[in-house]
């Protein structure tokens, strides 16, 4: 009998193999960083290849390391970094330009150009999306119209489109593909229908052809070639990879919600099976397909969070390791006055600002690092707590709980600030690796490794509850002054 479902989470920064049991505990893990570039200001690119080598290199590991065979995998699933867009050779295999990440800002004039001409509304009600550079369509427009001979190439059935879920299942099992959490964040995709969208297409000028076939989030999409591992795997479960922490934090019913703090923060909150479009800038995004049906959430996308405090560690030099900014920042009793906007890349939900630019603001000649400190693990909560107002107004559901994981929910001063700021206890659960977890829950449903969306859910443990200690005049004054904050730093670089 097999024995484990291999998840792979590949991350902004990161990738990661890792081995779930029936328990849904974790037998083993392995993890590589790979090369970000920053070409030109606002640019964000890495190399496809090196992903995938890097994501081939963690399994081999994993498995090695822990002297499982690939006949005790049941199944494998995907999670992935959302919106980077790959584009490569289909006889090749190989990408005919570095994948454009999700961070990068270089088509927002694409995405003006169709806002003047009045499309914007369009977009949102057939995609959920707003029309941001973040998203893979307006990436994927700008790789045709700037790469040498690519779009002759497109036009000759040459060129395949995919985000790094289709990159990965391409080089592991040939086949073009990828799933509805993922097609749903290219600004393509209609998430009522469930498919491509023609009219959507036209207008970013893109050739139908050069897109995956959209499969299942759980179901035997493709095997993997025999030559790889030894054995040919099912690849069971694919989903985004917020999405699949969404399912792995087992927020399964409409008003459960997480929030994943890693580079940067993503708040998603089960609303049923039909979308909820969102009047408060937030989008309304698909969760995963399951055999019974198609599960939406709605999602607020926060894009500088962990790494302001990289920032802080490669920046400033004020830290060496990114856990040593909890201690810096209990050196004082407060922020003394500091307010941070850590707008780096410009803002995203609910602000959707690409001209906002990092600022800090109340600083007198008394503030120190420590200051500094604190008011960049705040600038994440409170980042976070603007995308909690829209989506309680917009989703109507008061929220009794946020599930949390990531690498900065490890931070315990941000998570008790996080619980104060919202108003809302915050609870870390047992297993953090939630995006994997998600990944083999897919997985393993479809492959029959768990029998139920209860089972697994009964799978999810708790390890610390937060409760808020804020009060409320507190919070108030605390928004308050954040919402000024953000003011002064919109429309900076405009
Ligand atoms: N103890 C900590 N306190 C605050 N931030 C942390 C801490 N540990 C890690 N981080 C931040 O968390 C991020 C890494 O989390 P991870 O979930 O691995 O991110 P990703 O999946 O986006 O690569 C980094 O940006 C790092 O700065
Ligand atoms: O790789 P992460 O964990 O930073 O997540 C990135 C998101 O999917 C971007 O939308």
């Amino acid at each position: 009998m097999t024995k484990f479902i291999l998840a792979i989470d590949q991350g902004t920064t990161s990738s990661r193999a890792i081995l779930f049991d029936r328990a849904g505990h974790i037998h083993g893990a392995a993890q590589q960083e790979f090369r970000q570039f920053f070409p030109q200001p606002g640019w964000v690119e890495h190399d496809a290849n090196e992903i995938w080598q890097s994501q081939r290199a963690v399994i081999d590991e994993v498995l090695r390391t822990n002297h499982v065979a690939a006949s005790d995998i049941a199944a494998i699933g995907i999670a992935n970094q959302r919106e980077t867009t790959v584009l490569w050779d289909r006889a090749t295999g190989e990408p005919v330009a570095p994948a454009i990440v999700w961070q990068d800002r270089r088509s927002t004039p694409c995405c003006e150009a169709l806002r003047a001409d009045g499309h914007e509304d369009l977009f949102q009600q057939k995609t959920g999306l707003v029309l941001d550079a973040y998203f893979s369509g307006p990436k994927l427009k700008w790789l045709l119209d700037n790469v040498p001979g690519a779009r002759a190439r497109a036009a000759r059935g040459e060129l395949a489109f995919g985000t790094v879920d289709s990159w990965l299942i391409f080089k592991m099992s040939g086949k073009h593909l990828t799933d509805p959490s993922n097609a749903a964040r290219t600004l393509m995709f209609n998430i009522h229908t469930a498919r491509w969208d023609d009219e959507l297409l036209a207008l970013l000028d893109i050739p139908p052809g050069l897109l995956p076939t959209v499969v299942a989030s759980s179901g035997v999409a493709a095997h993997t070639d025999p030559q790889l591992f030894g054995v040919a795997l099912p690849i069971a479960g694919i989903a985004g990879d917020q999405q699949a922490a969404t399912f792995g934090q087992a927020c399964h019913s409409p008003g459960m919600a997480k929030n994943t703090y890693g580079t940067g923060c993503f708040m998603l909150m089960h609303t049923g099976q039909t979308a909820t479009m969102s009047k408060n800038k937030l989008i309304s995004t698909i969760g995963w397909t399951l055999p019974k049906g198609t599960d939406y959430l709605l999602e607020g996308s926060v894009f500088m969070a962990g790494a302001a405090i990289q920032w802080l560690r490669d920046g400033l030099g004020i830290i060496k390791h990114a856990a040593e900014v909890e201690e810096l920042a209990l050196a004082v009793p407060d922020n003394g006055g500091v307010l941070f906007v850590p707008a780096f890349a410009g803002l995203g939900a609910p602000h959707w600002d690409a001209y906002a630019r990092g600022t800090m603001v109340g600083m007198t000649r008394g503030t120190n690092k420590s200051h500094i400190a604190r008011a960049t693990l705040e600038s994440i909560a409170l980042q976070s707590a603007d995308v909690l107002v829209a989506m309680q107004a917009d989703a109507a559901m008061p929220l009794t709980q946020l599930r949390v994981d990531g690498g900065a929910a490890r931070n315990n001063l941000l998570m008790q600030f996080q619980a104060d700021i919202l108003g809302v206890p915050v609870v870390r659960p047992v297993v953090t690796e939630t995006t994997a977890l998600g990944a083999a829950f897919l997985a393993g449903l479809a492959v029959g490794f768990w029998a139920s969306q209860e089972e697994i859910a009964a799978q999810w443990q708790m390890e610390r509850r937060f409760e808020p200690a804020m009060s409320v005049d507190e919070r108030a004054q605390r928004m308050d002054e954040w919402r000024r904050a953000v003011e002064r730093s919109r429309a900076w670089s405009q």
